[in-house]
């Protein structure tokens, strides 16, 4: 609202129909928007640490365990003894999912899903697991005392119940090379020897500028902190796009780790990050490379099936509370344009990308 539309006679107060005297509309303003501010800041504060020029610092995880088929390791591979957790909202968790899916270790890692709760103020359990009603009290089973964040996915081991990792970054690695013994796709390698600093490299360059860097824009607190991001958001999207026209995927003509991580932050990008989070520049769907190269991504079998459009935008939409107040959840984009043709196999020599 402009202040300019208010008449002069608002500075003075104005009686209301009763004849009481109310504070001019003015005043109003400026103590409502005062408020408002301190709250969002103190709410902000809460959801995205941040430094000193306001720019959002996303904490590090926690459980950082590994299961692994060495001896020794307390956390040995094996079927059915593993759980997934993961909100089908959030792309970190949705790694998770994917690989799980493409390595199809449905039966040997079971999956739960838990939902945000904005009473809860956190992730709840559709139905108690392990007798715990919310994520937070999980973690407080597998460390009493624990003081951080309450984050999916999580990998959970029913035998020693415990977290074994919350870190989707290395749980994805773990579900490629760790559990091939018990795998419906073992020979899939999706971060293969030969590629492994290729991958690293776009891993980096992506986490930060792209995966990290869409909640660094939407979590800025400074106008300066938003536009350095986005900026470089940007300019890593464009440079992506040209790699793009000459490569299928990111290492060439098979889908690695690298796509994964990639994908999970470009299938929601069209639908939140261009919006409630300022990226809005231009749309994935906008990019000659990036959009059917999305779409070439979310065609692959399996992949579909781990995502949920919809619960995306309930996810975003309806519990980032500081950034939509209203609640109100965008009925677009059509979700159908996955579904268009892609044309990207013409690029690749290979017949089965996965
Ligand atoms: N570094 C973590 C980040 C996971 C993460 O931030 N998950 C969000 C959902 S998208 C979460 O659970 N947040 C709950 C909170 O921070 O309280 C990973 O990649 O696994």
């Amino acid at each position: 609202m402009s202040q300019q539309t208010l008449s002069p006679a608002a500075d003075k107060q104005t009686k209301t129909k009763k004849g009481k005297k109310s504070l001019p509309p003015k005043l109003i303003i400026k103590l409502g928007k005062f408020v408002w501010t301190t709250i969002w800041h103190l709410m902000m504060s809460k959801l995205a640490p941040r430094n000193k020029s306001g720019e959002y610092i996303r904490p590090s995880s926690e459980f950082r365990n590994s299961v692994g088929i060495e001896q020794g390791n307390v956390y040995q591979a094996a079927t059915g003894r593993y759980n997934l957790i993961a909100g089908l909202g959030c792309p970190w968790a949705h790694r998770t999912l994917v690989v799980r899916s493409l390595k199809k270790l449905e039966q040997a890692i079971s999956l739960t899903i838990v939902s945000p709760s904005p009473i809860e103020g956190g992730w709840v359990f559709n139905q108690e697991y392990e007798g715990c009603r919310t994520l937070a009290e999980l973690y407080e089973l597998a460390q009493p005392g624990y003081g951080g964040r309450f984050t999916v996915p999580v990998l959970w081991d029913s035998q020693t119940k415990t977290i074994v990792n919350n870190e989707s970054s290395e749980i994805i690695v773990m579900l490629n090379s760790q559990f091939n013994e018990f795998a419906n796709n073992p020979t899939l390698d999706l971060y293969p020897q030969e590629l492994k600093e290729k991958i690293d490299q776009w891993n980096e360059r992506i986490y930060t500028s792209v995966n990290n860097g869409v909640y660094r824009c939407g979590f800025a607190q400074t106008q300066e902190a938003y536009e350095q991001v986005y900026h470089e958001l940007f300019t890593t999207l464009d440079e992506i796009d040209t790699v793009l026209n000459t490569s299928r995927y990111l290492c060439g003509d098979t889908v690695t780790l690298a796509d994964v991580r990639l994908f999970t932050t470009l299938f929601r990008f069209d639908t939140v990050y261009y919006a409630l989070f300022k990226c809005n520049r231009k749309r994935i769907q906008d990019y000659q490379n990036l959009g059917p190269y999305l779409r070439d991504l979310y065609q692959i079998t399996g992949i579909a099936d781990t995502c949920d459009l919809e619960s995306v935008k309930q996810d975003y939409y309806g519990n980032l509370f500081p950034l939509n107040p209203g609640g109100i959840i965008p009925s677009g984009p059509d979700p159908m344009f996955l579904q268009e043709p892609h044309h990207r196999d013409k690029m690749s020599k290979q017949a089965n990308p996965v």
